[in-house]
């Protein structure tokens, strides 16, 4: 029996927000009013209310509170190691459940203010998309190489180089195929798309907003807040037109 395509969604939030260095995993921190975590699931249910979640999180996390999920199917699934093995573990999670040709989207639980328009375009362009696609923004600035001492070893040219975002869709079976190949030669990835590199193929790039800042550092929170509001403010003129 062949079972309908279906749109999976997986969240990593098992980091430890390590670099954020605040008392708690920067996913439980407050973003005008309301937990990090709570506003990436919020604006992924707006843009994909259908999807399935899969929601990693750390075994010993003692901050999740499961109201902020307004998924009705959604999974809580053992965050791994690093990135790679908590996304790992929620494809695992979904053996037996999902189509080889399902797609599935993988968003960081970090980047609360990726917006609506990308994450619909995204979609759009997965449908038609065998390979899979991940959001991006050219690179803006002058890219140096450092040498050891902190000193500029090289000017690299920023001709074709983007920035990875997400939401990063591939079909599940494609995914869960990269991902074992990746293990096996040892390739560390820090992305989904890298790992389909790694199989020869080329992922599409989708043009995206600036915007969908990955929350990383100490003041990376005050900027996502200020985006928020930009957007709500730009919400509310477009209604106005
Ligand atoms: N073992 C891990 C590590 C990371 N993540 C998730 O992967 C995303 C991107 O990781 P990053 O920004 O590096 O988050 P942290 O690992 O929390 O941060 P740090 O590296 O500073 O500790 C985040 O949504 C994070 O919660 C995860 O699910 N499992
Ligand atoms: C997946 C990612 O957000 C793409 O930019 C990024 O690689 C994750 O961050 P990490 O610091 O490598 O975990």
């Amino acid at each position: 029996m062949s079972l309908m395509p279906r749109l999976w969604l997986i969240v990593p939030a098992a980091g430890q927000g390590r670099r954020m260095g605040a008392s708690r995993p920067k996913q439980y921190l407050d973003l005008n009013g309301r937990p990090v975590l709570a506003h990436t699931l919020a604006r992924l249910h707006r843009a994909y209310p259908q999807a399935s979640l899969r929601l990693c999180l750390d075994e010993a996390d003692a901050w999740f509170d499961p109201a902020w999920v307004p998924f009705v199917d959604w999974r809580r699934v053992p965050g791994g190691q690093e990135r790679v093995d908590s996304v790992t573990r929620a494809l695992d999670d979904l053996a037996g459940s999902a189509g080889q040709d399902d797609l599935v989207l993988v968003h960081d639980v970090a980047r609360p203010c990726v917006h609506i328009d990308d994450l619909t375009h995204l979609l759009g362009v997965l449908q038609d998309e065998r390979v899979g696609a991940l959001l991006a923004a050219p690179v803006a600035d002058t890219m140096k190489r450092a040498d050891d001492q902190g000193r500029v070893a090289a000017t690299e040219s920023r001709d074709g180089l983007w920035h990875a975002l997400t939401p990063q869709g591939f079909r599940y079976g494609m995914l869960c195929e990269a991902l074992a190949t990746a293990r096996r030669a040892g390739i560390a990835v820090t992305d989904e798309a890298s790992a389909i590199e790694a199989l020869g193929l080329a992922p599409r790039l989708v043009a995206a907003r600036r915007d969908n800042l990955k929350i990383t550092h100490p003041e990376d929170l005050s900027l996502a807040a200020l985006i928020l509001e930009a957007q709500a403010r730009e919400r509310d003129a477009a209604i106005e037109e």
